[in-house]
Order: C-alpha cells, then structure tokens, then sequence
C-alpha cells in the first residue's frame, strides 16, 4: 500500500478527497490536515460533512493535524486541497522534503518544470517530474488543472487530431466551485452572477499547455486561440459550457469522434469506462441528471451543431478537482514515478 495524506481535508473539495480514498485499492488515508481551528480534533468531529454520501467511519478517529511539512514527512504521496495562497509555499517544501505533492490548488499549475495532467488528455507530461528530480530529490509536485479547464480539454481531446482554431466557451459553473462558504444563498438564488475572478485567465492559459506537446524538456504551447467568458449560475455541483470550435470537419465526424473515443490507458481504479460520453437527445446533458456519471469522472457532451458548436459538463469538485487529481496519482504509480 502506498501512504497517503490529504491537506485541507475538511473543505469542499477535501471531504472529497477523503470519500474517495478512504477505501482505495491502493493507497492507504493515514493523515489529514486542516487549520488551527480543526487540528487535534478527530476528523469526525473537525468536520461539517456535507457530502451526499455517507461519512466513511473508517477514517472519523484519525486525528486532524496541522498543516505543515512535519504532519506529512515520511508519506508518499500528499493530495492537496489547500487555499491558493498557502499551497504555494508548503507544496514546495514538502515536494522538497521528498512527497509526492498532487496538487489541486492553482499556485503551481503554469510553473516550467510541473506537470499539469489530464490524465487522457497529456500522459507524456508527467516526464517533467524527472526535470524536478534533476536537483536529487525524490519528491516533485503534479498539479490538475482548474475544473472548467480539465471539462473543456477532456471534451476537445476527442476531436483535436481534427485540427482546432479559435476556440470560444462561454461556462455556467456550479456554486461548490466557491467552496463551501464562498458565496451566499442570497447572491446566487435567482441569479447568474458574470465573473468569476480568475477563471478566465485561467481556462486560456492552462488549455495550451495541457494541450500542448512535450519533447523531453519543454511545453510548447498548443497552436490554438482561445477566448473564455466565466458566470456562476445556481446549480449545486456540475459546471456546463457552450464551446465554439473552428474546424474543417463535419458534425457527423466529430459525432463518430466521442462516439468511438477511449482513454488511452486502461486498469486504474478512479478511472471511469467512458471518460467522455456522447449524448443523442437533444436537451442533455443536463448537470442534476448526468453529474454523476462514471462517478463523477465521466464529461458528458451534446448538442453538437454545424457551427460547430457543442455543449460540454463536468462534475467540478470531482472529475474536476479531487477525482482528477486521484487519477494523476494512480497514473504517476502506474508509470512507476513512485
Ligand atoms: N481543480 C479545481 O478546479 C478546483 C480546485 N479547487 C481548489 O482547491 C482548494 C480548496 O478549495 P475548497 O475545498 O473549495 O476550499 P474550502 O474553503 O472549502 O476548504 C479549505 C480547506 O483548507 C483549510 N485551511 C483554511 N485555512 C487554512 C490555514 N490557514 N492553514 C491550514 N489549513 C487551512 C480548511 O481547514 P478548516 O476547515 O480547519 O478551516 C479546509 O480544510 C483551493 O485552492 C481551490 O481553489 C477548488 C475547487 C475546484
Ligand atoms: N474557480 C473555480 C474553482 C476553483 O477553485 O478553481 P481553481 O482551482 O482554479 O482555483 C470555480 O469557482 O468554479
């Protein structure tokens, strides 16, 4: 068993974190962390869950510790839910302290040497983790991308040997993306609120170079325009986007793309049988019906119209965030990085 740990573990996305691997075939949840506020609390006490599924007893008597390279030292892999701002720094040392760093946050994502992995989509990338052991340390950070980004890239990777040009998506992303306190009942209950800070940025940035080719050393970025418009809209969990794509090929072909597309690894255990399902109805897919596919990993996509244009949905705290970064995990000790 690999040993692991998770750092935030009572947030949005680290509850999670911990529903997935508190029975994971092949690591084993021996550390959680969260603030000052939560440490030295049983977890299932430091906890609010607020997850639909049950709390996994399993894990409610570990305590919670600190946040810091000290609570981690000696474990294998550390997935990280941490705040922006704080994840920075930390991830830093403890990769430097020799962990395994699978980072959520997105203080690491653009950084030269870091992987920044769609499992389907750039396998190869995960070869920068021996430019970050050139310095002797066994220890290296893998980041996933943001959770608009990994629905986008996973819904375009079908079809990109087509050839993409200017690329648009206009996305209508859930309130948990904001995390549990992010924003009030009383801002987003009949609402559509346009910005979301960052994301824009963001979905443009992380798409070339996750998109991009790998030669051994460098990122080239993808050859592509892109052009991102964020809003949050009130819907629990599931971001959807309208995606625009210049191409030559027709609708039927792109169709015959996601209809015959697979992964191109199989036997990992957070890995779902379809990672991107076509739909023929015309009204799907659809965030409260089709989230929850694959157990959250599968993208779901339709609409798909001359144009061309198409819509694409993405269970954000979990293919987009906490499962995303379960699957590098199991990818990085498939390719024996661990
Ligand atoms: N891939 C993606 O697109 C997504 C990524 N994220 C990213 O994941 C990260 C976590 O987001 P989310 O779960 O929504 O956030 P939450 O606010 O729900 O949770 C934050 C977690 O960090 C802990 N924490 C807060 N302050 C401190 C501190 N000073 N020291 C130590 N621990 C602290 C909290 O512990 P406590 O309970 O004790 O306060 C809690 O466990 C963020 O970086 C976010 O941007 C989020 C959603 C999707
Ligand atoms: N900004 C995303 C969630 C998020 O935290 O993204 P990032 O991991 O890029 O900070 C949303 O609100 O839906």
């Amino acid at each position: 068993m690999i040993n692991v740990g998770v750092l935030g573990a009572t947030g949005a996305v680290g509850q999670r974190f911990v529903q997935l691997l508190a029975s994971h075939p092949w690591f084993n949840l021996q550390t959680l962390t969260a603030s000052e506020r939560s440490a030295g609390k049983n977890y299932r006490d430091a906890v609010n869950w607020r997850l639909d599924e049950p709390f996994p007893d399993s894990v409610g008597d570990i305590v919670v510790s600190k946040t810091d390279v000290d609570s981690v030292k000696g474990l294998d892999i550390v997935f990280s839910a941490l705040p922006a701002d704080l994840a920075t720094n930390l991830e830093t040392d403890i990769s430097r302290a020799g962990v395994a760093v699978c980072s959520n946050a997105s203080s690491h994502r653009m950084d030269k040497n870091v992987p920044l992995v769609v499992p389907e989509v750039n396998p190869d990338h995960l070869g920068l983790i021996d430019l970050q052991r050139d310095s002797g340390n066994d220890g290296f950070i893998v980041t996933n991308p943001n959770c608009s980004t990994i629905t986008m890239v996973s819904a375009l990777n079908p079809i990109q040997h087509r050839g993409l040009s200017d690329i648009r998506v206009a996305t209508m992303q859930a309130i948990s993306g904001a995390g549990f306190e992010g924003i009030s009942a009383m801002s987003i209950y009949d609402n559509v609120i346009p910005y979301i800070g960052s994301e824009e940025k963001k979905m443009e940035a992380e798409t070339l170079k996750i998109m991009g080719s790998f030669d051994g050393s460098v990122i080239t970025n993808a050859p592509f325009s892109i052009s991102a418009s964020c809003h949050r809209v009130p819907v629990i969990d599931g971001h959807t986007m309208a995606i625009w794509v210049d191409t030559k090929a027709s609708v039927e072909e792109l169709k015959n793309d996601f209809r015959n597309y697979k992964a191109p690894f199989t036997g990992l255990p957070t890995q779902p049988e379809k990672s991107v399902l076509l739909f023929e109805q015309e009204d799907r897919p659809q965030p409260r019906l089709d989230r929850n596919r694959g157990r959250g990993m599968t993208v779901s996509v339709g609409r798909i119209r001359e144009g061309v244009r198409f819509i694409a949905m993405g269970h954000n705290t979990i293919r987009g965030a906490a499962g995303a970064s379960v699957l590098n995990a199991e990818l990085i000790v498939s390719k024996k990085y661990l």
